[in-house]
């Protein structure tokens, strides 16, 4: 079994950061470990507390995992602030994990702030230029590059983003009207489709799609059928959103799909 490591925050409510990215690594057939950064106090309405914890606690869970189970895919989510992004950027480096993805979380579903404003060029100078994949949303793609993104402008945007060293941008198109994610590799522009839901259940989806991004170029999937991949389980845990489960924006429900087709 493929391992990927998940290096990422923990959400008290469990829709989105760590918890999400290991319902996602499940749902993708590979074994998930991982590396708690941060945690929050977080339910499907607001994020109350972000408490960091001092840069080398990433590092020795990193090399914990590294050094006995293995890595063949990793995926960054919400790492807050600059010495954390830092102290990660130096372990990847240094251990020579493959196939990083790194999603710049920097906004929660309910509007709180997941980044330091600070850190964003910590991300542009250390972690970007290690990554396979980089998958913003439009709106953190807005962020990143200080500057609007319409519709018809995700393309240079893709472009912009390539230029900060990844080797390939997934710009995700929940937040759009077509619901289409873009990949670009500096060759070619993919638009990738599928289902869209009306579902408002949407808490998580950019973590369940990284994750499973990152697990299928574990599997050795090729970049564009990985990003194919993962958005159809994306798109299939949007839809089997779980709008029972807290007052706001539900989690999504990575196993819905599957959990359904298996008859349970
Ligand atoms: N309503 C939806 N219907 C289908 N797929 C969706 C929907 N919302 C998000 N997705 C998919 O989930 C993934 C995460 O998208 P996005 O919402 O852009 O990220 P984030 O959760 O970080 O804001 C993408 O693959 C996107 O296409
Ligand atoms: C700990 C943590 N990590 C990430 C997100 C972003 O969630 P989403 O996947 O909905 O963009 C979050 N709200 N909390």
């Amino acid at each position: 079994m493929k391992r990927v490591l998940s290096v990422a925050t923990s959400d008290s409510g469990a829709g989105a950061g760590i918890q999400a990215d290991l319902k996602a690594f499940l749902r993708c057939g590979v074994y998930g470990t991982t590396a708690v950064v941060a945690t929050t106090a977080q339910n499907t309405v607001g994020v109350t507390d972000i408490y960091p914890f001092p840069p080398g606690v990433a590092v020795g869970q990193i090399e914990a995992v590294a050094e006995d189970i293995g890595v063949d895919a990793v995926k960054t989510g919400m790492l807050f602030n600059a010495g954390i992004i830092s102290a990660v950027a130096g372990a990847v480096r240094r251990l020579g994990l493959p196939n990083l993805v790194v999603d710049p979380v920097m906004v929660a579903e309910s509007g709180a702030e997941l980044l330091e404003p600070a850190a964003v060029e910590t991300y542009k100078e250390e972690l970007f230029p290690l990554a396979r994949v980089l998958t913003p949303n439009v709106n953190e793609a807005f962020a990143l590059l200080g500057e609007p993104v319409d519709e018809g402008g995700i393309e240079d945007c893709a472009a912009a983003l390539l230029e900060l060293g990844p080797e390939a941008v997934v710009v995700t198109g929940g937040h759009t009207s077509a619901g289409a994610d873009l990949l670009y590799d500096g060759l070619r522009f993919e638009r990738i489709e599928g289902p869209v839901h009306s579902s408002q259940n949407t808490h998580g989806a950019g973590c369940t799609h990284s994750s499973a991004l990152a697990s299928f170029l574990a599997r050795g999937f090729g970049l564009l059928e990985a990003a194919r991949r993962a958005r159809e389980v994306a798109s299939e845990a949007v839809g089997y959103g779980l709008a029972e489960i807290g007052a706001g924006a539900g989690p999504v429900h990575a196993l819905g799909g599957v959990l359904e087709r298996g008859g349970r």
